[in-house]
């Protein structure tokens, strides 16, 4: 007979964002968490008998009700307590991994006294798309990758109610998305002066940043033009822009079968999902403007 070799399991990837809130300060943890348990599980393995098997689904909510009930100080303090928990409360497993992976959020910088707005360190790439016909230049610049939260000031209601319809409204949700954009510039006429690109680039990223912060959402689609516009009104030398938004769903993590009480008002753990994601898309133009960027951003 094969002989069974190591073996572990668990589950991986659990994203958990943990928000903690001083007044208006809020403070973010956000973490990717990967369980692997080993031990006696031989007979899993080799008969089927999951006796000794203590579910993967388990080790997820294990890690979401610590992170609510014990909170994350850090990457390592919490790995070390869920360790010590699967090792010590369950007599087959007598070893534990945790991974963890922690993601970098910075303030966005906003002049009201509210402190609930994140962009993700280094994530973005900036790109640029000319064009030259022989006389006409057409300059589009843009980034993509610009991951950005608002931990607070987002609500989604009065939406249709089919019968296919769930989702429950919200008066407190997180806004997360993942900017795309590309803007046209007005110059195309080599007899101009050319824009500073780089003063250019740095004033639409401000502004997206800034409308994305300022903006009390009321759904991402009234967030994405109230970005859009703002780049076209404090940048005259922009004509237009598209944007992409997925929106990066984070759900309130249930631990009422636990006997645990989450809610947004302090301490709250969300469960990050990837996918599916809503994809919110649309063009902003300056009055008078002719819509020119392709409908589909994947084309750079
Ligand atoms: O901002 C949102 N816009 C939507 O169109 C939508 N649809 C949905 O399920 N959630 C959201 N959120």
């Amino acid at each position: 007979m094969p002989i069974l070799g190591q073996n572990q399991y668990g589950k991986a990837e659990n994203r958990v964002l943990k928000v903690t809130r001083d007044g208006a300060v809020h403070h973010v943890k956000d973490l990717n968490v990967s369980v692997a348990l080993s031990g006696d599980m031989d007979e899993v393995h080799l008969s089927g008998s999951n006796t000794n098997v203590l579910t993967t689904d388990a080790t997820k909510n294990t890690v979401f009700a610590f992170a609510k009930e014990h909170g994350i100080e850090t990457a390592e303090q919490f790995g070390i307590h869920l360790a010590r928990h699967f090792v010590t409360s369950q007599e087959p497993v007598t070893g534990a991994r945790i991974r963890i992976e922690e993601y970098a959020w910075e303030r966005i910088a906003t002049p009201g006294p509210g402190e609930h707005s994140f962009v993700r360190a280094n994530q973005e790439t900036r790109t640029a798309q000319i064009t030259f016909d022989g006389s006409a230049w057409q300059i589009v610049s843009g980034l993509k990758d610009l991951v950005v939260m608002n931990t607070t000031d987002s609500e989604f209601r009065g939406y249709v109610k089919d019968r296919y319809t769930t989702l429950q409204e919200t008066g407190d949700r997180i806004l997360a998305t993942e900017v795309h954009a590309r803007w046209r510039h007005a110059w195309s006429d080599d007899a101009r002066p050319e824009p500073d690109w780089d003063r250019s680039y740095g004033q639409a990223r401000r502004d997206l940043l800034g409308a994305f912060a300022e903006t009390y959402s009321l759904s991402l689609q009234q967030t994405l033009y109230a970005m859009g516009s703002r780049v076209v009104e404090r940048g005259p030398e922009i004509e237009e822009i598209r944007l992409s938004l997925p929106n990066k769903h984070h759900f309130l993590a249930d631990l009422s079968p636990f006997g645990i009480k989450n809610d947004t008002a302090d301490g709250a753990v969300y469960f990050a999902a990837d996918r599916p994601y809503g994809l919110i898309e649309a063009t902003v133009l300056r009055d008078g403007a002719e819509q020119r960027i392709p409908v589909d951003l994947t084309n750079l």
